[in-house]
């Protein structure tokens, strides 16, 4: 059912080459129906008789309804994996659409790798079952029940063999798919997990090596691997199981008839012909119901597969745009975080209780806490990555729930602490938030960010290769550039959460000068477990255990926040 549905919508736009396919597959029938009967035609009226120009004029023949019955299938063939295709490529677009909606929520949910097999292998199953369907589903039938009638019309007696031997058929297939969902639907649980732990052990290398726990991942993965062996086997079985059985019963069939015809030929009371044809329609309802097979032992696959694509594309978002969005024509900048509280989802209690904070434009605001104190949540919900249970987060007055989403990216810029970088150079990387940025644009805010002289230094400048999540470059390089990649983006609030931590304290603080310099107007908020980072800022707010403590400035809070005092303390000491 899930899979008509997901299938039905898709199908439509192509209801004119479906219809083609079917009038080419109805040729190619006919033409395969055609070819015994002129076999026949050929041993009894002409081979029987000598007669060399009959055997000519119906080999032409013969010939003839070959090339149309070739043409039209390699044509349906063409025009069935255009339409699988177009379905896929629609199938995959909506995934991915979807997923691109996804919040953090909605991706913790699914993980990551299952996100991805489900929009590429998942979706190449359910390609797969277009695709044959479209290319069987009407010859089998057509096949099937013309060489039936064809066949009959040549020897009815004969044709208890078919009679018996298609049921046989049928019955074994229905046996085979309902065995085979369950393993099918662990196969592809198992592809997830395999994918999940490849992932984990690629990124987790070097910690891996740093344990010595390599041997211990190897078997990890070595079982995951098994176990999806294990699936894989188990659907490939049946598969074998459901391949043996047919042809098993196809020379079953074609012996029976032998040996049922052999006996009356020579009575006289069949022609060779008539056997040798009613051989040849054998073999064709076989084959037909054996096609046929072919979709039903893809079906349970593509139908588990198919629920794991619905459970997707089911999935509202928990963050979405509002009907009638809110605009800000010239963003001030002004964030103020009201009464917000948030829970994540299973959690027990709240991440955050009741938070207030304000960060005015022209102003840095620092949020300090000790680990695990809600930071990190708090500029999610303030970067609309999350939204929060009660409470409301507003930009310039205005709740960013009520704004549009790529409105307050334009506003708003999250630098993380474990900043990403996409595979191409520098260049692009800088220019991800604002492809039009010049050269000098870009040097600019490589100056601001500290990270001018070491792109400087590599030997193509901005052109620099950089791959994929930003390998090449050191970790400190990697924030100073996503640093600077938010300058380019010239959003009128900076949100950097923990974007400092990987840089050592000279760069540090030479970058916040720059900062305090060139920012101009705009609101920054600083995350930072450091208080030196964030001790010159106009206020600070102290998170402790999703609270706030207390607010104020640096000198303020040394002697208003025990919290502070403590975490000051701790960091002179070291
Ligand atoms: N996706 C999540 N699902 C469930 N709980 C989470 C999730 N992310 C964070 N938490 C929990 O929320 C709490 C606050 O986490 P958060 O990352 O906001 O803290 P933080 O102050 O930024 O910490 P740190 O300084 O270590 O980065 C932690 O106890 C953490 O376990």
């Amino acid at each position: 059912m899930l899979l008509l549905s997901l299938l039905r919508g898709r199908l439509r736009p192509h209801r004119g080459t479906i219809v083609a396919i079917l009038g080419l597959q109805l040729v190619q029938a006919l033409g395969l129906l055609y070819l015994p009967t002129i076999n026949a035609d050929i041993v009894d009226n002409g081979i029987r008789h000598g007669d060399t120009g009959y055997i000519l004029g119906q080999g032409s023949l013969m010939l003839a309804a070959a090339a149309v019955q070739i043409g039209s299938a390699i044509w349906s063939v063409y025009l069935g994996a255009r339409v699988a295709m177009d379905v896929g490529h629609e199938l995959r677009g909506a995934m991915f659409k979807r997923v691109r909606g996804f919040s953090v929520r909605e991706v913790s949910h699914f993980t990551t790798p299952s996100l991805i097999t489900r929009t590429t292998n998942d979706v190449q199953q359910v390609q797969q079952l277009v695709f044959t369907t479209l290319t069987v589903l009407f010859t089998a039938p057509f096949i099937g029940v013309g060489g039936l009638v064809l066949a009959m019309r040549q020897d009815v007696p004969l044709s208890v063999v078919p009679a018996v031997a298609i049921p046989v058929l049928i019955i074994t297939t229905a046996l085979v798919i309902s065995r085979m969902t369950p393993p099918s639907r662990a196969m592809q649980d198992r592809i997830d997990t395999a994918g999940h732990l490849m992932r984990e052990q690629i990124t987790g290398v070097r910690v891996i090596r740093a344990f010595r726990r390599d041997h211990h991942e190897q078997e990890r993965f070595a079982a995951a691997n098994t176990d999806l062996m294990t699936a894989a086997l188990r659907v490939g079985r049946w598969q074998a199981f459901f391949g043996a059985t047919a042809v098993l019963v196809a020379n079953l069939a074609a012996v029976a008839v032998i040996a049922l015809g052999a006996d009356r030929l020579g009575g006289g009371d069949l022609r060779p012909g008539v056997l040798i044809a009613f051989l040849g329609y054998l073999e064709l309802i076989l084959s037909a119901v054996m096609f046929g097979r072919t979709v039903f032992m893809q079906a349970p696959r593509a139908r588990v597969s198919a629920g794991r694509i619905v459970q997707v594309l089911n999935t509202r978002p928990t963050i979405h745009d509002p009907a009638a969005p809110t605009r800000l024509v010239t963003p001030a900048g002004r964030v103020d975080v009201k009464d917000v509280s948030f829970r994540y989802p299973g959690a027990e209690n709240p991440v955050l209780r009741t938070v207030n904070l304000i960060a005015k434009p022209g102003q840095t605001t620092g949020i300090v806490g000790s680990t695990g104190s809600g930071k990190t949540t708090l500029i999610n919900l303030i970067a609309r990555l999350l939204d929060a249970d009660d409470g409301a987060v507003l930009i310039d007055g205005v709740d960013i729930r009520d704004m549009d989403r790529s409105a307050l990216t334009n506003t708003v810029c999250l630098v993380t602490q474990r900043a990403y970088l996409f595979s191409g150079t520098i260049g692009s990387n800088l220019r991800y938030g604002n492809p039009d940025a010049d050269d000098d644009e870009l040097w600019r805010a490589l100056e601001i960010a500290q990270a001018r002289d070491f792109v400087n230094a590599m030997p193509a400048g901005l052109n620099t290769p950089v791959g994929q999540g930003g390998g090449t470059v050191s970790g400190g390089q990697r924030q100073l550039l996503a640093i600077a990649r938010a300058l380019v983006a010239k959003p009128r609030i900076y949100l950097f959460d923990d974007a400092f931590s990987a840089l050592d304290n000279a760069t540090d603080a030479a970058l916040r000068a720059a900062l305090a310099e060139h920012l101009g107007d705009a609101t920054q908020v600083i995350v930072s477990q450091r208080v030196a980072t964030i001790r010159a800022a106009d206020h600070i707010t102290v998170l402790d255990r999703g609270r706030v403590d207390a607010a104020g400035t640096h000198e303020e809070l040394i002697t208003g926040s025990r919290v502070y005092a403590e975490i000051v303390k701790s960091q002179e000491m070291r």
